[in-house]
């Protein structure tokens, strides 16, 4: 996940090794999977890509076991897994799949509760851990743990299913395509409350997408799967990016690179700068006097939350008279501080002001982003992984000239 400024908090996850996995379905003349290895670091996220079919969920439930591995082993911070007893495996590693997995017969709470009752948790415990739980995805508690799956929405029911996975404040949590079902929109929203997340919580997370976009998003390391999960490339998005490993790993990450590479650097790494405010609680005069001769010729108006609602010109004030109702435009695009590069020139490009407000967990002001700054940032982005590429080749080709030298040296 990508790194945020300011504190994040110690890892709260597992490392997993996956070692010559394979699976072979009964009746199939080639294995689903075939000697998968890799080592998934504590508290990271790694995002499994690939095209349809090329057994990326396969991969995953051998994780947890919920598929049986034919061969291979999986260890979960050192312990060898593959031959415990899967239920007790299934409540170390939490799972959230595509359109939520919850039990239409259950509230939300019951769902919730589950694993932690399962673990043997007090009542007190549980009905604690489903409070916090529905407040870690944004949930309010009053109104949402009495109802049943479908009286939710489908990016509802998605964050208790994300919920539920937690509940038991698992190491490990895997998770299968979890926004594939909702729209756009949520999905993106969703994402958002997952990187927020994981910055407080520090799992080791393996998701499974074929949305290359998501990955870019999300993973602190993508690996692109081909056919049985052979692994095209593993590593860095921004290294998949700028220095994708051969054809198939290009065809994959598809056009406009350089647009993709504005997904991993989110709004609170670049410079948010001030910019003038007041509240619709001052009074008037004090509005008129900001936007005075003397003062600034914008501002962005706050409401009684501190959340941003007009922008307010200089020239605005000659409609506004008595009040400031018809004075202004409204704030009809902002974004949050873990809104990605893209999303932020997004609502910049809509801006007519050519900026866009920038907003914390509340919905409250921050400061702004405009243009230039995303401009400038995104060169020296762009610039700074064209270096980092061409020092990779250059490492590449000193490390295969060092190993030539040896052979000749080995042979004479
Ligand atoms: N229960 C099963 N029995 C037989 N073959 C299976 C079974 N489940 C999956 N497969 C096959 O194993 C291969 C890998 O499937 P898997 O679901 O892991 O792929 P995937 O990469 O997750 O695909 P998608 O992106 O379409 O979900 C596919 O060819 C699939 O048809």
């Amino acid at each position: 996940m990508p790194e945020a400024t300011g504190e994040p908090s110690e890892t709260s996850g597992a490392t997993i090794r996956l070692e010559g996995l394979t699976k072979r379905y009964p009746g199939t003349p080639t294995p689903a999977v075939e000697n998968v290895s890799m080592e998934i670091r504590a508290g990271e996220t790694v995002i499994f890509v690939g095209p349809s079919g090329c057994g990326k969920s396969t991969t995953l439930k051998m994780i947890n076991r919920l598929i049986e591995p034919t061969s291979g082993r999986i260890r979960i911070n050192g312990e060898d897994v593959t031959d415990i007893d899967p239920v007790r495996l299934r409540r170390q590693v939490g799972y959230a799949i595509q359109s939520s997995g919850l039990f239409p017969h259950m509230t939300v709470a019951q769902n919730i509760a589950l694993v932690p009752k399962m673990v043997g948790w007090s009542k007190a415990q549980v009905a604690s851990r489903v409070e916090e739980m529905l407040d870690l995805v944004g949930l309010e508690a009053r109104e949402f743990a009495g109802r049943y799956p479908r009286q939710l929405s489908g990016g509802q029911q998605q964050r208790v299913g994300v919920a539920r996975a937690l509940a038991a404040d698992p190491p490990v949590l895997l998770m299968d395509e979890p926004f594939g079902a909702v729209d756009p929109i949520t999905r993106d929203h969703l994402q958002d409350e997952l990187i927020r997340l994981q910055h407080e919580l520090r799992k080791t997370i393996v998701f499974v997408t074929h949305d290359f976009d998501e990955a870019i998003k999300l993973g602190d390391r993508i690996a692109v799967l081909r056919e049985r999960s052979h692994i095209a490339q593993f590593d860095s998005p921004e290294a998949i990016l700028t220095n994708p490993a051969d054809e198939f790993v290009s065809g994959f990450v598809g056009a406009g690179a350089a647009l993709k590479r504005l997904n991993l650097t989110r709004v609170r790494d670049v410079g948010v700068v001030d910019f003038p405010t007041a509240s619709v609680e001052e009074p008037l005069q004090r509005i008129f006097d900001l936007l005075g001769p003397n003062g600034t010729n914008e501002l962005l108006l706050l409401d009684r939350h501190r959340r941003p609602y007009k922008w307010l010109r200089r020239g605005d004030l000659s409609r506004a008279r008595e009040s400031l109702a018809r004075a202004g435009s409204p704030v009809t695009h902002h974004v949050s501080r873990d809104a990605t590069l893209r999303d932020a020139l997004e609502a910049v490009l809509t801006d007519s002001g050519g900026r866009v407000a920038v907003t914390g967990r509340r919905g409250e002001y921050t400061g702004v982003v405009d243009m230039k700054t995303l401009m400038n940032s995104v060169h020296e982005l762009l610039e700074e992984d064209r270096m980092e590429a061409v020092e990779h080749q250059h490492d590449l080709a000193e490390e295969r000239e060092r190993q030539a030298q040896a052979a000749q040296e080995g042979l004479s």
